[in-house]
This record gives C-alpha cells, sequence and structure tokens, in this order.
C-alpha cells in the first residue's frame, strides 16, 4: 500500500472514532466503577479520549464470561476449521480497516506512521492469518505402546488466558499472542499497556464483527496494579502470556504462586550485543543494519541493539559509517511519511530515557533530546560496566565498547543479565557457528539484525525470557497443554484384571 502525505494522514486522524469502553461479552462497556484515565498523543501531548480504567471487579466479570465461554465450547470445542475461518475474517476486516489501524497506533503511540504501515499492521494481520492457518493443521499424537493398548496424547487448549501486553508494539504484540492463543480454542482476557489500548479495543470490535463468539474476547485497559495484578492472582485464569519489563515479569511468578499455579510464559528485556568483528565484510551493510537495529522503533525494542561491540581494528571506519547512516534518519512528526524516528512513548519514559543521556560523558552523535523526542544518539564508553551498557535504556541510543580479539568480544557480549538476541558479523564461517553457539541468547543473527520472522520462535535465554516461546508453532505450546488417553483393547474374555 502506497505511502500518502503527511495532510491526508491528517484528514484521517480528524475523522477516527475512538474505542472508549472496555470490552467485555461482545461489546464496549464502561468500567463498573465509572472511572477513566485518559490516552495522549506522546508527539502532541493532546489527549486522544477518555478510557475506561478498570479494575479487580471488571477482571473478574470478563474472567466470569470468558469462563462459561470456554466451558460451554463455543469457541473451545468449535470445528477447528471454523475457528479458523473466523480468524481469517478478523484479518480481511482488519486489512479493509488497515488505514486507520495505522493511524491510530501512531497517535497513540508516536510512532511512525512509515512503521504503522509497513510493519506494525501488516505484519499483525500475517501473523494472525498464520496462525488462524493452523488450526485445522495441528494433528495429535498416538504413543508407541503396546498392541493391547491404544494410547493418545492430545493437545487441548489451556483454558482462560491472561495476554499482559507492552506499549512499545501495541498491535503486534497483541497478534503474537491473540493469533496462537484464539487458534488453539482459548479463551482471552487482554490488558494492553494504559499508555496504547486503542488498537487492541478496536481489534476486539473487529474479532466479533467476525464472527468470534461473545465472552471469548474481552480487552481491559486499566492500569497494572488495577488490572494486571488482579489477572496475575486470578484463581479461575489458566495462563499468562506477558510481554514487557523483566521487573514486572517477576511480579507475575509471585502472583502465580501466591494464587493458582497458572502457567506464565514471560518475554521480558534485553540489552543486545551487536559483535562486529576485523573480518566482517561491506562494513558499510552492516552499519546499515547497526543503525536500523538501534533506532527502529525509536529503540524501543526488546530486540533493539543496544550495545556494538567492535573490534579496534575497524572501529574507525565502522563508525564513520554508522554515523553517515544515522543522520539520514528523521526525527519529528510521527504522521509525516518521512519521519523514522517518532516520539517516545510517554514523559515518564521519554524522562527516564534523558536520564540515561546525562551520564554519557563521550557522545560521538546526537544527544539532543526535546519536547518527546530524543535523536539517534551514539556513545563511546570505557567498558562494559556503565549503566549504558548494563540497564535497558529503550530509546534510541546505541553504546560502544571497543574489544580486541574474538573471545574478549565474546565474553563483553555475555556480560549482561539479558539474552534475548544478538548479532554476530563476521566473514569467518566457523567463527560464525561457533560464536552463534557461544552466544547465550534466544536468536542470534550472523551478519545482519533481525528477529527472525513469524515461523520461528522468539524468546529469551538468562533474565530476557521464561517458560515459552511467541512465535513458530512453538507459540502453541504455550496455550495448550497435553492430555494423555489410554485405551485398553484387550478382549475382556482373555483379560485378567488384576
Ligand atoms: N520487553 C519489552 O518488550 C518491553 C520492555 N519494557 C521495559 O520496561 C520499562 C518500563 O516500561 P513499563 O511500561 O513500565 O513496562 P511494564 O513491564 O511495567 O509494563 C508491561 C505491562 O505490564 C503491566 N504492568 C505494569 N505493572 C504491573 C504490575 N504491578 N502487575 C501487573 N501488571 C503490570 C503494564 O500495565 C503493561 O501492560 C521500559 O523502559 C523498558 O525498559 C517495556 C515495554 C516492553
Ligand atoms: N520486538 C518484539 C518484542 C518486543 O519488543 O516487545
Amino acid at each position: 500500500m502506497a505511502l500518502l502525505t503527511r495532510a491526508e494522514y491528517a484528514a484521517i486522524a480528524a475523522t477516527l472514532n475512538f474505542p472508549t469502553g472496555a470490552f467485555i461479552d461482545g461489546g464496549y462497556r464502561p468500567a463498573i466503577s465509572g472511572k477513566t484515565f485518559p490516552t495522549l498523543n506522546p508527539a502532541t501531548g493532546e489527549t486522544l479520549a477518555q478510557i475506561a480504567a478498570c479494575s479487580a471487579e471488571d477482571v473478574d466479570f470478563a474472567v466470569l464470561k470468558a469462563r462459561e465461554a470456554f466451558d460451554d465450547g463455543r469457541w473451545s470445542r468449535m470445528h477447528p476449521s471454523e475457528r479458523k475461518a473466523v480468524l481469517i475474517r478478523l484479518t480481511k476486516l482488519m486489512t479493509r480497516n488497515a488505514r486507520e489501524l495505522a493511524v491510530m497506533e501512531s497517535l497513540d503511540s508516536g510512532k511512525t506512521i512509515y512503521d504503522c504501515e509497513t510493519v506494525d499492521v501488516p505484519e499483525a494481520i500475517n501473523c494472525l492469518k498464520w496462525h488462524a492457518e493452523t488450526a485445522d493443521k495441528i494433528y495429535d499424537q498416538v504413543s508407541p505402546a503396546s498392541d493391547d493398548h491404544i494410547a493418545m496424547i492430545l493437545r487441548e487448549p489451556i483454558g482462560v488466558v491472561g495476554l499482559v501486553l507492552p506499549w512499545n508494539f501495541p498491535l503486534l504484540m497483541l497478534a503474537w499472542k491473540l493469533g496462537p492463543a484464539l487458534a488453539a480454542g482459548c479463551s482471552v482476557v487482554l490488558k494492553p499497556a494504559e499508555e496504547t489500548s486503542l488498537t487492541a479495543l478496536r481489534i476486539a470490535e473487529l474479532a466479533h464483527e467476525a464472527g468470534l463468539p461473545r465472552g471469548v474476547l474481552a480487552v481491559l485497559p486499566g492500569s497494572g496494579p488495577d488490572v494486571g495484578e488482579p489477572l496475575g492472582r486470578h484463581m479461575d485464569v489458566d495462563m499468562i502470556s506477558f510481554t514487557g519489563s523483566t521487573e514486572t515479569g517477576k511480579r507475575f511468578l509471585r502472583y502465580a504462586a501466591d494464587s493458582n499455579a497458572k502457567e506464565v510464559v514471560l518475554e521480558m528485556g534485553g540489552k543486545n550485543p551487536a559483535i562486529v568483528m576485523d573480518d566482517a565484510e561491506n562494513l558499510d551493510r552492516v552499519a546499515a543494519h547497526i543503525v536500523n537495529g538501534a533506532f527502529w522503533n525509536m529503540g524501543e525494542n526488546c530486540s533493539a541493539t543496544s550495545r556494538l561491540i567492535v573490534h579496534r581494528a575497524v572501529r574507525d571506519d565502522l563508525m564513520a559509517r554508522i554515523t553517515a547512516h544515522a543522520r539520514e534518519w528523521v526525527v519529528g512528526d510521527p504522521l509525516a511519511p518521512e519521519t523514522r524516528v517518532g516520539a517516545l512513548v510517554s514523559e515518564g519514559h521519554y524522562t527516564k530515557v534523558c536520564g540515561y543521556l546525562d551520564q554519557a560523558d563521550n557522545i560521538l552523535l546526537g544527544g539532543k533530546a526535546e519536547n518527546g523526542f530524543v535523536e539517534p544518539t551514539i556513545v563511546a564508553l570505557p567498558d562494559n560496566d556503565h549503566p549504558l551498557a548494563r540497564e535497558e535504556i529503550f530509546g534510541p541510543v546505541l553504546s560502544v565498547i571497543e574489544v580486541g580479539s574474538f573471545d574478549e568480544a565474546i565474553a563483553t557480549a555475555n556480560d549482561t543479565d539479558y539474552g534475548l538476541c544478538a548479532a554476530l558479523f563476521t566473514a569467518n564461517a566457523k567463527r560464525a557457528i561457533r560464536g552463534a553457539r557461544m552466544l547465550r541468547a534466544g536468536t542470534v543473527t550472523v551478519n545482519s539484525f533481525g528477529e527472525g520472522d513469524i515461523t520461528t520462535p522468539f524468546g529469551g535465554h538468562k533474565q530476557s525470557g521464561f517458560g515459552g516461546r511467541d512465535n513458530g508453532l512453538h507459540a502453541h505450546d504455550q496455550y495448550t497443554q497435553l492430555k494423555t488417553i489410554w485405551l485398553d483393547l484387550a478382549d475382556d474374555a482373555d483379560e485378567a484384571v488384576d
């Protein structure tokens, strides 16, 4: 789809109807308390809408309706091909409303319209479609039991699941989790991040227009303590799938331990290294990957390349190329199609990122921050112990650490509490494979930056991940549980029961 002009996007923005109610049992409704909270456009500070501020009583009601729906089988026992048809209809409705979703997402999050139009919306549609297609293609198993028995291993939907989402990819993270959860037949209570509730609320409406039965999907806007915690502690929620900070992720483990030992899958923070060795080829291409990895989505990305670990033999050449590429990234109005770096998601987050800029002594590029916007910034660090090398900044800030050998590069890369993604640039095939094996990360890319695609599992080692994976068929493991059914086939007359 060709991009529009800034004026055309502004005209669409002016016509948008923002959803404001919680979505429970097939329709929008106010929070039971009647309370609301504002959702802002971080690029302008303008209030877009007042949204229902849900709390524990809304969680109870949504879970009750989700449980009723699960138990009566209106979705969980619907024929898989019919579940698939409903989900495919949802993707068609999203495609029909793609432009509206892209503009809504950009206004609510500060993300660029360029990314919303070319990545977030099309990839969310593709992701839901991919999982929809699996609904009638995943088979159960029969075990190698004796001739007198048959043992079936069934994969059943786990039940009522709570999906707790971050604000950096509101629609895409929704699709990563909602696609496999609904394809598996689960009922879903979804909590968007309080900064970015709008597109999730709109998707719930489109899903019901597509034929999703009432009760199967609830969307509850509100704060972490008011909605996330009661969901995490709920005795009738079977599983939580969370994406966000490591600190909040760990809370969900405590909530589960204190309540019903529900399953918990956590996709958390990262401090992702990109290693560039002295034998890396085509440094200009390497530079383009590093810049994209560090500054795409304002660096508000769990897989962002935030540490460049570079061999000193190529450092100066590489840095010249990286700064040249980074200067091309236009910062500013998210609705202008040429913008590549929009606004940070909130004033609070902007203040946090500015606090890191204040700790940077040796800024090689950028460093300017104004009214919620931060320039792509490159900082040289003396070593890997500096706070900019250790803490997740979640802003467009790339730290550079110089090393003198392959072993030092790998050791520096692994010297972190996180283990989500890593990149390794080298022309030496043995080093590439050895390095990829030695790096403690869920995804390692060689001579590129990326997260894989919808077919490959995504999640972290160490404090970046727990309990399962998003994406690929592995995502379905989160939302299903195994059941074994043994059948005795022996002839009654021949068989003595001990
Ligand atoms: N891995 C990732 O993709 C993300 C990482 N982050 C990191 O986290 C930092 C802080 O951002 P936040 O928005 O505060 O992340 P967060 O992890 O607190 O928020 C993620 C989700 O958890 C919910 N939540 C927050 N507190 C909760 C609680 N006590 N109980 C239950 N649910 C709760 C939020 O409402 C949101 O829906 C960022 O600066 C960034 O470093 C943030 C968003 C996504
Ligand atoms: N990059 C996708 C996962 C995340 O940032 O939350």
